[in-house]
């Protein structure tokens, strides 16, 4: 029988320069790499495969495996090529606090706002960004527009209260549209009308949620030339892919619709109910380098990230701090018993509710326990750079998760529980929260989130009487997908009836 001459796949030059180029690699990282006398599982330190197999291919399980390595190697891991991670208090104060560390783009591109205070990495223009916006998140900017975040959440009260007693209803869905009508009323007096959404199901909400979505944000960093494939694809093709990058388009356009109308009218800044983000960024007096507003592009990305920052992490502390108070009939019933004993008339003051102390530690514990950002959130050290007494060469990618701190038994007793007691007794172990990170960079909606926190918490309490199902989780689970991304339907309630108001 005749045999076909079939040409080889790849000339075997090519594949012995290949394996030549990989062997030169692998050899460089293993032994004359500036890392390389950092301890840490060699495969990591060869390839970013290792640490890409947890996030994109296990949905976002590293903490755990970084929580494992720790056990075997001790206070510093080399995680990945040029990475470390670190799990001391001071090394998180080290990293965090100071501005010689940038947020480096090879991580923060991949969530599409370059050119906003989320996203700059370059520490002058981010410092530029937060000055023009930051007085819109001020405590006194948070107490004058009180009222707006006050009317969202009686928004949610009276929808959860049109549910016949006894029944059924998804609190996180609640939340997350309470979350996202207070951000989108409070920056841009724009209501997106998500807590008249049936079962508060607004299009936005699974976009934000979606687990498929945020793992292909980490693909992206990954793989830098999937963002066009992404990014690039017709609508129609978007929806039919997932749900999540199809709802998040339509996301996407809103904001882009708002900003044009912004740019082609600047008389409806004007006519806003309320100081807007639009107020200072297009103002005269917050004109950045150059003399110019910010671009289009700029506007895109800044209005995104409001969204994407302010929303789900709201929702995550509330859904963690319902769970558990919910699950415990002592936590539940101290705090309504705090709540009904201040509460003198239909609304309470933030700056009344923020001296209830077990209102104060029940939100505290919230925050501990949804941790705020679950990833490792990577800074990149220049030089000169000296971590918990440890020199790093400069270029090295530094990180530390919030679980470091959180749950680090050292810190707190116990520290899987949610125990609001630890904060009654002083207020010593605060500076081990780090929900909002620290430093140059840290939140920038740190009192809205507080505000919101205690107003949103102190009158579902006071206010809507709701239990957990019997079969309900011993924990809350999530994916690690920067922010945790909880597992299964977590909060679904009974409505029992409403508390008198
Ligand atoms: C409980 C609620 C919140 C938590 C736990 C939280 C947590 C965080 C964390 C950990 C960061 C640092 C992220 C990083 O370095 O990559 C951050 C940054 C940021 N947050 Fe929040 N956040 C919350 C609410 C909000 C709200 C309501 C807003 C709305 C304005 C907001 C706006 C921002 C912005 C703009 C940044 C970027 C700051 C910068 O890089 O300079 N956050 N937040």
């Amino acid at each position: 029988m005749a045999t076909a001459n079939i040409p080889p796949l790849m000339p075997p030059a090519i594949v012995t320069s290949l394996v030549v180029y990989l062997a030169a690699i692998c050899t460089y990282r293993l032994f004359f790499h500036p890392l390389s006398r950092f301890p840490g599982p060699r495969l990591a330190a060869v390839t970013d495969v290792y640490a890409a197999w947890y996030e994109v291919v296990k949905k976002g399980e590293i903490v755990h495996e970084l929580d494992r390595l720790h056990k075997d190697y001790g206070p510093i891991v080399w995680i990945g090529p040029g990475k470390l991670h670190f799990n001391t208090p001071k090394a998180f104060d080290d990293i965090y606090r100071s501005p010689k560390l940038i947020k480096p783009g090879s991580f923060y591109d991949a969530f599409q706002m370059r050119q906003s205070c989320f996203g700059f990495s370059d520490p002058r223009l981010a410092k530029e960004r937060r000055e023009i916006i930051g007085p819109l998140f001020s405590r006194k900017a948070v107490l004058r527009l009180e009222d707006v975040v006050q009317d969202v959440v009686d928004r949610l009260v009276s929808e959860l209260s049109k549910y016949p007693s006894n029944d059924t209803v998804n609190l996180r869905h609640g939340l997350m549209a309470a979350s996202l009508e207070v951000i989108t009323t409070y920056c841009f007096a724009k209501e997106y009308h998500a807590l008249e959404y049936p079962a508060f199901k607004h299009p936005v909400i699974p976009a934000l949620e979606s687990v498929s979505m945020h793992v292909l944000y980490f693909a992206m960093m990954y793989l830098p030339f999937l963002e066009k494939i992404v990014f690039g694809m017709p609508e129609w093709l978007a929806k039919r892919l997932g749900a999540g990058s199809g709802d998040m388009q339509d996301l996407f356009g809103a904001i882009v619709k708002q900003v044009d109308e912004v740019l082609n009218d600047p008389l409806a800044v004007e006519r806003a109910e309320h100081e807007i983000i639009y107020h200072h960024l297009l103002s005269a007096g917050t004109v950045e380098k150059g003399g110019k507003p910010p671009s289009r592009q700029s506007l895109i990305g800044e209005a995104s990230s409001m969204i994407e920052a302010g929303t789900e992490t709201i929702a995550n502390a509330c859904t963690v701090a319902c769970f558990y108070i919910l699950r415990s009939p002592d936590i539940e019933r101290r705090l309504r018993d705090e709540l009904i004993g201040a509460w003198s008339e239909a609304h309470m003051p933030l700056e009344r509710l923020e001296k209830l102390p077990y209102l104060t530690a029940v939100i505290k514990e919230g925050l501990r326990l949804s941790h705020g950002v679950v990833t490792p959130i990577p800074r990149q050290a220049h030089d000169g750079v000296v971590i918990d007494g440890v020199g790093i060469p400069s270029g090295t990618i530094v990180t530390m998760g919030h679980t470091f701190m959180h749950l680090s038994p050292e810190l707190f007793e116990d520290p899987l529980v949610f125990n609001p007691e630890r904060w009654l007794t002083g207020d010593a172990q605060d500076k081990h929260i780090v929900s909002f990170s620290r430093g140059p960079r840290v939140c920038l909606g740190v009192n809205l989130a507080w505000a919101e926190l205690y107003l949103i918490l102190g009158n579902l309490f006071r206010k809507v009487q709701m239990e957990l199902p019997e079969d309900r989780p011993e924990r809350l689970e999530y994916h690690e997908l920067f922010t945790p991304h909880y597992k299964g339907d977590p909060l679904q309630v009974h409505i029992r009836k409403l508390a008198d108001q």
